[in-house]
């Protein structure tokens, strides 16, 4: 290969990455849009010069966004479309996989029309993707920075999370860590709800009447907007022992005391309550590797030992400047 060669193949991997930045910056944008009109009124919106602007701006973008997620499904969908029979597709891409599901390449085998399930559409695979990666990338890694904050911030905690930590995966830094490894982080666990508990990542869930009730002596007229309080809930005194301070053990080893309440004084996925959270699984797994990863090959030390984890709430609660130094584990090879 010679110079030129190398250049060419550096200014497309360039124009790749350029694509791949214009299109996480348009899903930021419309993420924005998207709690922009949750929160301000369509008459200001739409006639109050500034915000008009700001609206147009959003409409723009948004509609870049869809037009060219919808040119990636179909030119996608044309590939495997011409593959042959037994070539096999990427399970591990999530636009292979919903592109497949219930499709004779269908990564489970299920096949067509297996229980009555049809493919997805094209619009239902750009609505899929836009919600996973939405609903995915924000509250996880706000969870993540909170739950970090709050182990270090309770070096007694540390101590028994690397603990469990060595007692699970042993001294070798580098076994790889399998899904049954994580079933068995009971106190981690502990430590990611009590964090859940204590900072929720949505104080305030919507919600509607769909009947005419009475709740505590007022009457609710059906179709009623509803704020369901959940910061209120986690930290309300006659639920919670100590209610502000940070203590897993009231989750750890299936504690009577916890289950009970968490059937109705703990919801963070909103458990139970007819519509909750689709990526609970996925976000435990991936918050339990991570600090698995971090506290297993680094001692982490908070800059700022004092001041309470800095939250800011913008449609929910996120972390915000958590600056932490790392140190090698000295025996981490
Ligand atoms: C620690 C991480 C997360 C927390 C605390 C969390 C929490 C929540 C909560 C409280 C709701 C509102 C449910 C309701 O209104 O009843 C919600 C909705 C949702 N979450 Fe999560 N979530 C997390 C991670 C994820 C991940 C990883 C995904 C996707 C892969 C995801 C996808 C969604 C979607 C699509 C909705 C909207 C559901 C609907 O409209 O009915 N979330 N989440």
């Amino acid at each position: 290969m010679n110079d030129n060669n190398i250049k060419v193949v550096n200014s497309k991997k360039r124009e790749r990455m350029n694509d791949s930045m214009n299109l996480f910056n348009s899903i930021e944008t419309y993420f924005n849009s998207l709690i922009y009109s949750n929160s301000i009124p369509g008459l200001i919106r739409n006639y109050l010069p500034g915000f008009k602007n700001l609206s147009e701006k959003f409409r723009k973008n948004n509609k870049w966004l869809f037009y060219n997620f919808l040119e990636i499904i179909k030119q996608r969908r044309k590939e495997i479309a011409l593959m042959k029979d037994n070539e096999p597709i990427n399970s591990s891409d999530l636009l292979d996989i919903l592109l497949t599901i219930n499709t004779p390449r269908d990564a489970n085998g299920y096949g067509f029309g297996f229980d009555n399930e049809k493919s997805m559409t094209d619009h239902e695979i750009l609505a899929t993707i836009l919600d996973i990666e939405i609903g995915g990338r924000d509250p996880t890694a706000s969870t993540f920075c909170f739950t970090v904050y709050n182990i270090c911030k309770n070096p007694g905690v540390l101590q028994r999370l690397r603990e469990e930590i060595v007692e699970i995966l042993g001294n070798d830094f580098l076994r790889p860590i399998t899904f049954e490894d994580l079933n068995k982080f009971k106190y981690l666990e502990a430590i990611i709800k009590e964090t859940q508990r204590i900072i929720p990542l949505n104080p305030l869930i919507p919600r509607q009447s769909l009947v005419k009730t009475t709740l505590n002596g007022h009457i609710i007229e059906k179709d009623t907007p509803i704020w369901l309080h959940q910061e209120k809930l986690h930290k309300d005194k006659i639920s919670w022992y100590e209610p502000e301070k940070f203590i897993p053990d009231r989750f750890y080893h299936n504690n009577i005391e916890a289950i009970n309440k968490e059937k109705n004084a703990f919801i963070p996925w909103c458990d139970g309550i007819i519509r909750n959270c689709p990526g609970k699984k996925m976000a435990l797994v991936i918050l339990k590797c991570l600090l698995i990863l971090l506290f297993r090959k680094y001692n982490i030390e908070l800059v700022d030992k004092i001041s309470p984890a800095k939250v800011m709430y913008f449609s929910m609660n996120r972390s915000f400047d958590l600056k932490v130094n790392l140190k090698k584990i000295e025996n981490f090879y």
